[in-house]
């Protein structure tokens, strides 16, 4: 494809606002000019697809109440650092509690989803818990306060939201799984792209030892992964997964041989890099059409891909390809 066929391909999706600015510039200017408005105007989209949520004012969901109720059971923290890799580490920290998740924690998730849909430069993420474990899901004493319906079903309807927007991100994610990953926990696991285990580590959907079913969409996401019979049993048997089991059922992609935090974080690194090695916006829009042809019928997915080709297409990465004269023996 020449530089004036690239240009053609996107003078036919967007005019130009000022057709005085537009006739002064050369026409590599021009080029620019177009491309980047129409990464600008296609990005604006799916960011704003991506961001749309699941649950609003239309659902009998009132965010600011239970965020106010959230704020009251305080304690542990969501901590992220985003490493000049392009790799995010979100760690939940609460060693007391078994990582387990009080409300103050639910809120700071919340805010670092909406930090790494910001992150331009971000290409992976993995999540993990302080201490060698995992997450021990829900904080109960949490869990009791606010066993009221209406609390419930918006606490249930926030951390969809949250969950539905992690899964979303335009990252590569795993769920290192280290020691336990129970009730809430298990559900967060289902959220990333991969889940990789360590020795010793499980898996455990205890919802129904409790009287309940998933509710941070963990059911509806389990069954995607591994199948409606597979998930059947998992939510049904409460029973562990431990790392051979989880590998399996395709629940986790690999074993670690680490099982302390420093190492398995390493290893967890070593093996996400294969996939986010190149530049951001590429690896970006890998996960946009994956993430579009997992969630949409198959005619809007179709189109998702268009408009996420077109941010790519004649892009850097791919004009720098294109000098290079690449060849993939
Ligand atoms: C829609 C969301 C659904 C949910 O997530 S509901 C919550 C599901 N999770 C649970 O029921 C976990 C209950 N806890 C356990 O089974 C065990 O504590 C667990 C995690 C296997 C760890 O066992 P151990 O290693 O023997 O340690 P331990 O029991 O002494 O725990 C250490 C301290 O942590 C506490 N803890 C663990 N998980 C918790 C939780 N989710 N909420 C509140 N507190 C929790 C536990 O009570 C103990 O505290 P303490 O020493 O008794 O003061």
């Amino acid at each position: 494809m020449t530089h004036g066929s690239v240009s053609a391909f996107h003078t036919c999706h967007l005019l130009p606002p000022r057709m005085d600015i537009f006739i002064s510039l050369s026409p590599t200017e021009m080029a620019v000019f177009l491309w980047k408005n129409l990464f600008q105007t296609t990005m604006g989209r799916i960011l704003q697809q991506r961001r749309a949520l699941l649950y609003n004012g239309a659902h009998e969901y009132d965010e600011e109440l239970i965020k106010k109720k959230l704020q009251q059971f305080a304690g542990g923290s969501v901590n992220l650092s985003k490493e000049h890799s392009g790799i995010g580490i979100l760690t939940l920290n609460n060693s007391r509690l078994m990582n387990a998740f009080t409300g103050t924690m639910m809120l700071e998730l919340q805010e670092r989803v909406t930090e790494l849909e910001n992150w331009k430069d971000g290409k992976g993420l993995i999540i993990c818990g302080a201490g060698n474990t995992f997450c021990s899901g829900s904080d109960l004493n949490a869990v009791k306060a606010i066993s009221n319906s209406q609390d419930g079903m918006n606490m249930c309807m926030f951390m969809q939201n949250t969950l539905t927007r992690l899964m979303r991100l335009p990252l590569i994610s795993i769920a290192l799984v280290q020691g336990k990953a129970l009730g809430g926990g298990a559900e967060l696991t289902t959220a990333c792209d991969f889940r990789l285990m360590t020795p010793g580590s499980e898996i455990r959907f205890v919802h129904k030892h409790m009287g309940l079913v998933p509710g941070w969409g963990g059911a509806a996401r389990l069954v995607r992964i591994v199948g409606s019979r597979a998930a059947l049993q998992l939510l049904s048997g409460a029973h562990g997964v431990d790392p051979e089991r989880a590998l399996h059922l395709g629940l986790s992609e690999g074993t670690l041989s680490s099982s302390d935090e420093t190492g398995s974080l390493e290893e967890a690194r070593a093996w996400l890099s294969q996939y986010t090695e190149g530049p951001a916006s590429v690896i970006q829009a890998v996960k946009k059409v994956v993430t579009a042809g997992r969630e949409l019928p198959l005619e809007a997915a179709l189109r998702t891909e268009k408009d996420v080709f077109g941010t790519v297409w004649g892009g850097p990465a791919n004009l720098e390809a294109l000098a290079r004269r690449q060849k993939h023996k």
